[in-house]
């Protein structure tokens, strides 16, 4: 890795800010061990191609020799990534920052362009295994995009680690599949240990969602 993404540099500024701060084992820990090279190089592409395979699944109509052929391969699939299972904190997905959607399969993957104590400005592209109906992205998955980077704006503007209280999202146009969309996303607001946030979800010019959310920044040790 020869040049760190924009969410590389806050989230090691962001660890060596909080590494005076006292030792928290809860939440989603501030003290983040940081190893980019869990899960080795072609990590990213292991990930897509797991993706990719979703949106297979999602479109496919396959013949009954096919599943049957499926579930035989994935069987053997399956047996070899349960040996190599590890605890949440080890494992390469949701913490490599250096690949889209931190290398999680259940985010919709999204790039960082931006991210610092202002906010977060992502890119990002629901696919066919995001359908909800009719070409449209579920709403549900609209959601879990605006909770994962209003959490990391609420990480990054209240230098504290932070859980959803609430989530209000507005749907205010189709949001399209397979389109490059853009999530911009920030603090409005904070009181306490109460982080108010914002969100907007766009294509283009046309805004198809936006957020509101209160985050709660936790105490040392909370879950
Ligand atoms: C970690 C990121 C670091 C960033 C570094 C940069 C890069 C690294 C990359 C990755 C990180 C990026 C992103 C982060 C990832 C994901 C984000 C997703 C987050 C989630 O997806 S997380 C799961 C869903 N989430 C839950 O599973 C919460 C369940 N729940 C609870 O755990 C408690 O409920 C809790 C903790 C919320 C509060 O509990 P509590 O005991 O601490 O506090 P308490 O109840 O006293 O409330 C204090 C004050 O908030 C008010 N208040 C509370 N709730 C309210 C509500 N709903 N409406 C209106 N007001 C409310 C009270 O009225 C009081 O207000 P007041 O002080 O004025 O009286």
């Amino acid at each position: 890795m020869t040049q760190k993404s924009p969410l590389q540099k806050t989230a090691t500024s962001f660890a060596e800010e909080s590494a005076d701060e006292p030792h928290h084992e809860g939440g989603f820990r501030p003290d983040f061990d940081i190893d980019l090279t869990r899960g080795g190089p072609r990590y990213g592409e292991f990930i897509e191609e797991v993706r990719t395979f979703m949106d297979r699944v999602k479109a496919a109509l396959p013949s009954e020799e096919l599943v049957a052929e499926v579930i035989d391969e994935l069987k053997v699939l399956n047996a070899k990534l349960d040996e190599v299972a590890i605890d949440e904190w080890r494992a390469p997905s949701g913490g490599r920052i250096d690949l889209p959607a931190r290398g999680n399969i259940t985010l919709p993957p999204y790039e960082v362009d931006d991210a610092g104590e202002e906010g977060v400005h992502a890119r990002l592209t629901f696919r066919r295994y995001h359908l909800g109906g009719n070409n449209a992205a579920h709403g549900g998955q609209v959601a879990v995009a605006f909770d994962d980077l209003m959490g990391m704006a609420g990480a990054l503007g209240s230098k504290g680690i932070t859980r959803t209280a609430y989530l209000t999202v507005n749907y205010r146009a189709i949001t399209p599949l397979d389109t490059e969309l853009k999530l911009r996303s920030w603090v409005d607001r904070m009181e306490g240990r109460k982080v108010f946030l914002r969100a907007t979800l766009h294509n283009g010019e046309t805004l198809c969602a936006e957020a509101d959310g209160l985050f709660i920044k936790l105490k040392p040790g909370q879950p």
